[in-house]
This record gives structure tokens, C-alpha cells and sequence, in this order.
């Protein structure tokens, strides 16, 4: 009978054995479309997504057998209450397959991306991927048209092709959400979090954030007039979007040598690592050792066999954004990027190895509870760790600070503060801006001819940066950025900057740090690992606040600890910037003719 919790439980047993068998073959179908985007390999995709989705809609029929909502056995309910989560695979098959095309049309078309007619060049017909090279040029060039080539030809080459596509998916994620009892598909993505008024819970800790990215942003403005003078930026008090040294203005990292308290003092870890012959394979080796001094998992051994660790050199069209798969095997778990020797990458590469990590933790939980506490709790993990290894302290122990610096000479810490606001008080607005968008395509409130306006509404309200050339509703920048044409909810990265500051806090303390935050290095801490392990072992088999619990003993997101991590730094500004205006207008202005 429908309340026979003995019966339920056989029943669940079976679901998991059979989808230990269906998704793996979906993950592999998507894994060989991704590191080799063909028109076959994507009929396979389809395919196999096709058959998840019948597998899935199949599943949510059997869990009407049970009066689940009622089960009193906590785990069973929570089980069943995922399972009958179906998502996209609510929808018939003929529209399943549509908005399955659609997405990955606009895949397509953006990790196929090339930008041809570069200023300068003999043969106007040459073009240019975003990794290496429109990346390197976003990075390293001061020359003002040069850099807006890069950042207006990727913008025509990808969003501007996919309007049409993303106003079929949404239409249709919607109506999956609606079938799923959800108002629309925000809606169903804010669900995850599993929060009350969670947009408002996001808006406070965005507030909460703002006046320290006011100071950053007032000092890079600041320093960039001084580069590009004679060069128009808005009296509106916006930073033109191409001259951050990315090509969506969300990580500044590439202006430390402009922006560096000390310049005499840098931190150049990068050459440091092309002079000692760094490899990809080196790189992974140095990542995964930290987390296995901690005391947390290796590798499994044919990780690295399977895994897409470089760019392919025989010319096949590849996503090269970086991710992290679980075959939800227990078995296969890999990383597929398109790795460079910098840095950044060695950053990157402690991101995606988190995931790795978290997926090794959990594996053994029911498949429905192999997922994040909540998704900013899996885009932490790596983060949390990378904190610790970016540290000059770090640097000095893994022989990637120069010889002849001092890891405590406090200049130089000030320049490593001023490093990692680069990358983490930047992003803030960005990170938040992203899905406010998104959720208001989705609530019908911004309709494809306000899509652009709309984005650029927000980035000039929220990010202060504006666009260097004219912008129209026929283009759609949104789409410029992997995650819109990718339909990988952004929110979660905005979270993880939050959060992770408090697991760092948390974790130091655990390893008997005493001291300012940002001088804190875990590494080796096996009590720390412990308990980053047993958070991560919970999976979502319990609400994310128990998991909050588990590593930090309370129960709420808040930005004190990012902000006590800075403190130092936030001193500094407020001299640096004490004659500017600080701020800017909500409005675009204008730069262009
Ligand atoms: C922050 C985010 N990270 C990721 O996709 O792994 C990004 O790259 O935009
Ligand atoms: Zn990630």
C-alpha cells in the first residue's frame, strides 16, 4: 500500500541501481559531444538525453505509488521529494527535443566562436578563439581598439546569433517549470536553495558588499584614466567594459601590475612557473597533493587517462570552459579544460579539482543526494583551498615566490590583498548581476527585444562598467558569457564568494591559525580536512544550513568574514580614493561618437 515505507525503501534501492546505469551513459553521450562537437556526436547526445528524460519520466510515475509526502522516515522523503524533481524531462518528447536543440544550437555556436578581421592583420580572414588568444589579448593589451575588436567581435560572433534560441528555451523551461508546480523556471532554479525569500536574502548580502566594491572600482577607474588618457570614459562614471583585463569585466587579476600598491613588489607566479618548465600534468600533481595532505581523497587512477586536461591540437572543436563530470558511477569523474600555464589556471585547476573532491565524498549517498548542499557549497570547495595556496606563505613553500621576497614583508601582503580583491571583490556584482537578469527573462518581465537593454540596465546599475561601442537590441551580450548559452545557473558563484570566506575562517581556526585571515594557510591540516570532508560527504542529503553547521557551527550566509578578510586592504583604498567621487550614475551615459 501507498504509506508501506518497507516496500518504498526496495523501491528506491531499484531506482538507484537503474540510474546508476542511465546516467553514465547520458554523461558519456555529453562528454564526447563536448570534447568533439560534431553533428553525429550531437544526434548521440540527444539520444541519450532523450532516453534519461523517459527514464526520469518514468521514475516520477512510480513515485506516484507512494503517499511520500507523508513518509515520517526524514531521508525516504527527501529521496522521493528529488526523484519527482524532474526538471526539463516533465516535458513530452517533441518539445524535450526542441528545447534540448536549442540549447545545444547556442552550445554550439558559442564554443565554436571564432573573431576574424583583427586590427592590424595582413590577411583580414584570419580568426581567433577566445582560449588563448581573445583571452591574452583581453588580458595583456593597452591598446584601447584592440581591445574593443576583442570584446565587440565575440559578442557578434556569439550572443548575437542566439536570440531566437534563447527565446525558445525559455519558453519552454517555463512551461516545464509550470508542469513541475513551479511559477517559472527562476523559480524552479531558486528552489535548490531550499530558502525563504532567498532573492531577498541575495539582495542583502549584495548591499552588504557594495561599499567595498565602490572603493575598488573608484581606484581602478582611477588608474585606467591614467593608462587610457585622451580616451572618452562616461561621465556617467562607469568603466568601459573592455579595459578590465577579461572579456566580461568579472575578474580585474590581469591589472595587478597597474593597480599594485608596491609595483617594485610583484607577484608574478606566473613566470615563475613558465621558468620552471610547469606543465599542465604539474599543475594537477601540485593541486592534488594539497588535498590529500589534508588528509582528503586522491584521484582515481584513470582520472587523468580520461580526463581533457589541454586544449586538442587537431583541430576539433571542443567546450573548453572549464568543468567538472561525475559519471554518477562511483567509478569515472573527470575534468575537461582547456589548461594554460598561468596563474589563473593553476587557480582554476584547484576549482574544478574541488568538484572532483566533493563528488569522491558523496559517492556512496543515494544518486539524487550527489549534489552540493546547495550549488554555491560545490563551486566553493576548490576556492576554499586555493585561498590558502595562493598565500605568499604558500607561494614561498611550493618554490612559486621569488628567492630574494620576504613572505611577510607587509608590502608585499598588501599586494597579495590587492591580488585577491582583483579577483573576488570584482566579481561580487557580476556574480549577482547575472541571474537577476535571468530571473526576470524568466518571470516575463524582460521580453527578447528588451534583452539587451535589460543587461545592460544592470551592468551599468550594478557592475559600473559600460559598453565601448554602441550597443543595439539586435545584439545580445548576454550570450557572450558561457553560462547564458550553457543554461548553467550563475547565483551559486555569488554565494560561493560569500561563503567560502566563511568556511576559510572557519577552517583556519580549525587548523590553529592565529593571526589576520588573509595570512592563512590550511595546508596539511588534517583537522581541517576532516571537517570539510564531513560537510561534503552530506551531499544534499540534508538542508544546506546543517551543512553550513558542519564546518562553520552556525547556520546563516553573511559577508563579515569576507570583509574582515580585506579589512587591510579596505584601509588602504579609503586613503587611495579619499578625492574621487566614489560611485556612478544608474544609467549607461555615453562614450561612443
Ligand atoms: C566564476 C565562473 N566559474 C566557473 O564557470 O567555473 C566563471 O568562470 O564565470
Ligand atoms: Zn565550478
Amino acid at each position: 500500500d501507498r504509506n508501506n515505507i518497507t516496500a518504498a525503501k526496495i523501491w528506491l534501492e531499484e531506482y538507484n541501481t537503474e540510474a546508476e546505469k542511465v546516467r553514465p551513459e547520458a554523461q558519456e553521450a555529453s562528454w564526447t559531444w563536448n570534447t568533439n562537437i560534431t553533428d553525429y556526436n550531437n544526434r548521440l547526445k540527444l539520444e541519450a538525453e532523450k532516453k534519461k528524460s523517459e527514464f526520469d519520466k518514468r521514475s516520477y510515475n512510480q513515485t506516484l505509488n507512494w503517499d511520500w509526502k507523508n513518509f515520517t522516515e526524514i531521508n525516504a522523503k527527501r529521496q522521493f521529494y528529488k526523484i519527482a524533481d524532474i526538471g526539463e524531462s516533465v516535458l513530452p518528447t517533441d518539445k524535450f527535443q526542441q528545447i534540448t536543440k536549442a540549447k545545444s544550437n547556442m552550445q554550439s555556436v558559442y564554443s565554436k566562436a571564432r573573431v576574424c578581421n583583427k586590427p592590424g592583420d595582413q590577411d583580414p580572414s584570419k580568426c581567433y578563439p577566445l582560449n588563448p588568444t581573445l583571452e591574452n589579448i583581453m588580458a595583456k593589451s593597452t591598446d584601447w581598439k584592440e581591445l574593443a575588436w576583442a570584446w565587440e567581435g565575440w559578442r557578434n560572433e556569439t550572443g548575437r546569433k542566439m536570440p531566437d534560441d534563447y527565446e525558445k528555451f525559455v519558453e519552454l523551461a517555463n512551461e516545464a517549470a509550470g508542469m513541475n508546480g513551479y511559477t517559472d523556471n527562476g523559480d524552479y532554479w531558486r528552489s535548490w536553495y531550499e530558502t525563504e525569500n532567498f532573492e531577498k536574502q541575495m539582495e542583502e548580502l549584495f548591499i552588504g558588499l557594495k561599499d567595498l566594491y565602490k572603493l575598488l572600482h573608484a581606484y581602478a577607474r582611477k588608474k585606467l584614466k591614467e593608462r587610457f588618457v585622451g580616451h572618452p570614459f562616461p561621465d556617467s562614471g562607469q568603466i568601459p567594459a573592455h579595459l578590465l583585463g577579461n572579456m566580461w569585466a568579472q575578474s580585474w587579476g590581469n591589472l595587478f601590475t597597474l593597480l599594485a600598491p608596491y609595483p617594485g613588489k610583484p607577484l608574478d607566479v606566473t613566470e615563475m612557473m613558465r621558468e620552471q618548465n610547469y606543465t599542465t600534468r604539474k599543475m594537477f600533481d601540485l593541486s592534488e597533493k594539497f588535498f590529500t595532505d589534508l588528509g582528503l581523497d586522491p584521484m582515481p587512477p584513470k582520472f587523468y587517462n580520461d580526463s581533457m586536461l589541454d586544449k586538442p591540437e587537431d583541430g576539433r572543436d571542443v567546450v573548453c570552459h572549464a568543468s567538472a563530470w561525475d559519471f554518477y558511477n562511483r567509478k569515472d569523474f573527470r575534468i575537461k579544460q582547456c589548461t594554460q600555464v598561468t596563474m589563473d589556471w593553476l587557480i582554476t585547476t584547484h576549482h574544478e579539482m574541488g568538484h572532483v573532491q566533493y563528488f569522491l565524498q558523496y559517492k556512496d549517498q543515494p544518486v539524487v543526494f550527489r549534489r552540493g548542499a546547495n550549488p554555491g557549497f560545490h563551486e566553493a570547495i576548490g576556492d576554499v583551498l586555493a585561498l590558502s595556496v595562493s598565500t605568499p606563505k604558500h607561494l614561498k613553500k611550493i618554490n612559486l615566490l621569488r628567492p630574494n621576497q620576504n613572505p611577510d614583508d607587509e608590502e608585499l601582503q598588501l599586494n597579495f590583498l590587492m591580488n585577491q580583491a582583483l579577483k573576488k571583490i570584482a566579481f561580487i556584482p557580476f556574480g549577482y548581476l547575472i541571474d537577476q537578469w535571468r530571473w526576470k527573462v524568466f518571470k516575463g518581465e524582460t521580453k527578447k527585444d528588451e534583452y539587451n537593454e535589460d543587461w545592460w540596465n544592470l551592468r551599468c546599475k550594478h557592475q559600473g562598467v559600460s559598453p565601448p561601442v554602441q550597443r543595439f537590441n539586435t545584439d545580445f551580450d548576454a550570450g557572450s558569457k558561457f553560462h547564458v548559452p550553457n543554461n548553467t545557473p550563475y547565483i551559486r558563484y555569488f554565494v560561493s564568494y560569500v561563503i567560502q570566506f566563511q568556511f576559510h575562517k572557519a577552517l583556519c581556526k580549525e587548523a590553529g591559525h592565529n593571526g589576520p585571515l588573509h595570512k592563512c594557510d590550511i595546508d596539511q591540516s588534517t583537522e581541517a580536512g576532516n571537517k570539510l570532508a564531513a560537510m561534503m560527504k552530506l551531499g544534499s542529503s540534508k538542508e544546506w544550513p546543517d551543512a553550513m553547521e558542519a564546518i562553520t557551527g552556525q547556520r546563516k550566509m553573511n559577508v563579515s568574514d569576507l570583509i574582515e578578510y580585506f579589512a587591510p586592504l579596505e584601509d588602504w583604498l579609503k586613503k587611495e580614493v579619499k578625492n574621487e567621487t566614489l560611485g556612478w550614475d544608474d544609467q549607461c551615459g555615453r562614450i561612443w561618437g
